[in-house]
Parts: structure tokens; C-alpha cells; sequence
């Protein structure tokens, strides 16, 4: 379904509430620049690391969509653990890997309350930044505790520059991004208001320092268009 969510004057802060769910996978894939190409460079980097049986975690799974392309291209049997608070995502996480024969173990559950021990690989695309910066950081070290050892860890964020000028500059070349996709200046300017205080991005400097902090040894930026980018940390 074609995401039309922000036609209508907004009443409350952005939620993955069932209006969103319905028609998210258009919308991830209309307001995230080159978010296939993403997808497709956090699975092969992925593949490359993986064993047989190997535990993989998304956080914030949403509709399922990344770890139905992983096993869709890892030749590996895998054990796919999907984690996220919203109902209206996972009942078509549900019916979408249901569909594609893909066994996915999904849980409904707060990120902050679930052990992800033995995990190989955790996977969270554009989900750090809907969690509080104090929580975060928090989730990020239970992230990195949680790994076995060369374990990796990869996400994607929305992020902003340090230098006011550039940040309004990447601001506005997303914006004419969202024009290109069909979304109207009344739509991009009531969405962007819904996401005030929700998404708070980090600048590519602080999502490093922060994967630092937890204690991994490295992290690469894998992709970046402008204000978008995907990292890769490994626990050495
Ligand atoms: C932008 S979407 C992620 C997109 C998805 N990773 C993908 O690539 O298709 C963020 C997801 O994180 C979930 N989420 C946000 N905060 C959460 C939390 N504290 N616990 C569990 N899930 C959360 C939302 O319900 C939403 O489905
Ligand atoms: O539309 C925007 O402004 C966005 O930032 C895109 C974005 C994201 O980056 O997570 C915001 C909310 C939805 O989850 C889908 C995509």
C-alpha cells in the first residue's frame, strides 16, 4: 500500500501504530535514500561472517523484510530472531515469512528486555535512533556483551552534521529526495514535525564514539548518502 500517512494534518508524534505498519514497507522504501542497495551491503558483509547455525538478532525488525533477504541470500542455515514492540509490525512480520517459507522466531518485546546471548550477528537498521540517547548507550553495551566472540554488529541510522551550515544543506537535499519519491511539501513537513523528539539521530563521529564506548575495537561506515548512513562494528 502506498504510504499516505502524512496527507492529513498530523494530531499526535510519529508511531509504528497500525496506520504506519500498513504501509511501511513503502515508506521505509520511499524516505530512506538507497535503502535496497543498504539492505543488500548489510547482507553481504553479513554473509561473510556467518557460520552454520549461527544466532542472528534484528532489533526493531519491523515487517521482517532484512531477515527474509538474509536467508533469501545465505546459503547457511540460521537461527532468526526478530525483536520488536509493535503488534501491527510483526503480525506482517508474521504473514510475510509465512509466505516467503522463512522461519523466523518473532518476539514482542521492549529492546531493553530481552537477553540476545550467543548471537553471531545483530542487525538494526534505523531503530538506535527512536531510543532514548541514555538508553542507547545502554543498548549498545548490552549489544556488544551479548556477542560471541567475533561477533558483528550492524546498523543504519539517520545521522546529522556538526557544522550548522552542512546540516541544513543535507536537510535539504533529503527533502528534495522525499520530492523525487512523491511526497508533497505538506506531507514532508507534517512528518517532520511527527518525528520532533522521536528520532533524535547522533552525527557519524557520535555513533562511532558510542560503539567505542561499548567496547568494540572497530567500526566502519559501510554506506552513506548524505544524512544516511550504515555502520559495521566487530567484537574482537
Ligand atoms: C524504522 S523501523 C526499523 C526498520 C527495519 N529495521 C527495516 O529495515 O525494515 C524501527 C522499528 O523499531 C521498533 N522499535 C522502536 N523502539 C523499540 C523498542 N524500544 N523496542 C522494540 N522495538 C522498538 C519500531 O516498532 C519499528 O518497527
Ligand atoms: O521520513 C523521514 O524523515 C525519515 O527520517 C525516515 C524514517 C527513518 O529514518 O527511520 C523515519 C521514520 C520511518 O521509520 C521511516 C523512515
Amino acid at each position: 500500500m502506498v504510504d499516505k500517512v502524512f496527507e492529513k494534518s498530523i494530531t499526535k508524534q510519529f508511531e509504528f501504530d497500525e496506520d504506519v505498519a500498513s504501509v511501511f514497507d513503502d515508506m521505509l522504501n520511499r524516505s530512506v535514500p538507497f535503502y535496497k542497495e543498504m539492505q543488500r551491503l548489510s547482507i553481504n558483509f553479513a554473509c561473510n561472517f556467518l557460520e552454520e547455525d549461527d544466532k542472528v538478532y534484528d532489533l526493531g525488525c519491523s515487517t521482517a523484510s532484512t531477515l527474509i533477504e538474509l536467508s533469501k541470500h545465505c546459503e547457511k542455515n540460521l537461527n532468526l530472531i526478530g525483536i520488536d514492540n509493535s503488534e501491527a509490525m510483526l503480525s506482517r512480520a508474521s504473514k510475510k515469512a509465512k509466505a516467503f517459507g522463512v522461519d523466523i522466531d518473532l518476539i514482542n518485546a521492549d529492546l531493553h528486555d530481552v537477553s540476545y546471548k550467543n548471537a553471531k550477528l545483530i542487525l538494526s537498521n534505523y531503530t538506535l535512533q527512536f531510543i532514548r540517547p541514555l538508553q542507547r548507550e545502554k543498548l549498545v553495551k548490552k549489544i556488544y556483551d551479548s556477542l560471541e566472540n567475533k561477533g558483528i554488529f550492524i546498523f543504519s541510522e539517520k545521522v546529522i552534521s556538526a557544522n550548522p551550515t552542512l546540516n541544513k544543506q543535507s536537510i535539504d537535499e533529503y527533502y528534495e529526495f522525499k520530492k523525487t519519491q512523491g511526497y508533497s511539501e505538506f506531507e514532508i513537513a507534517q512528518k517532520r514535525e511527527a518525528l520532533e523528539n522521536v528520532l533524535i539521530p547522533y552525527t557519524e563521529d557520535e555513533n562511532k564514539q558510542m560503539i567505542k564506548d561499548a567496547g568494540f575495537s572497530h567500526c566502519e561506515t559501510i554506506f552513506k548518502w548524505v544524512n544516511f548512513a550504515t555502520f559495521i562494528a566487530i567484537k574482537e
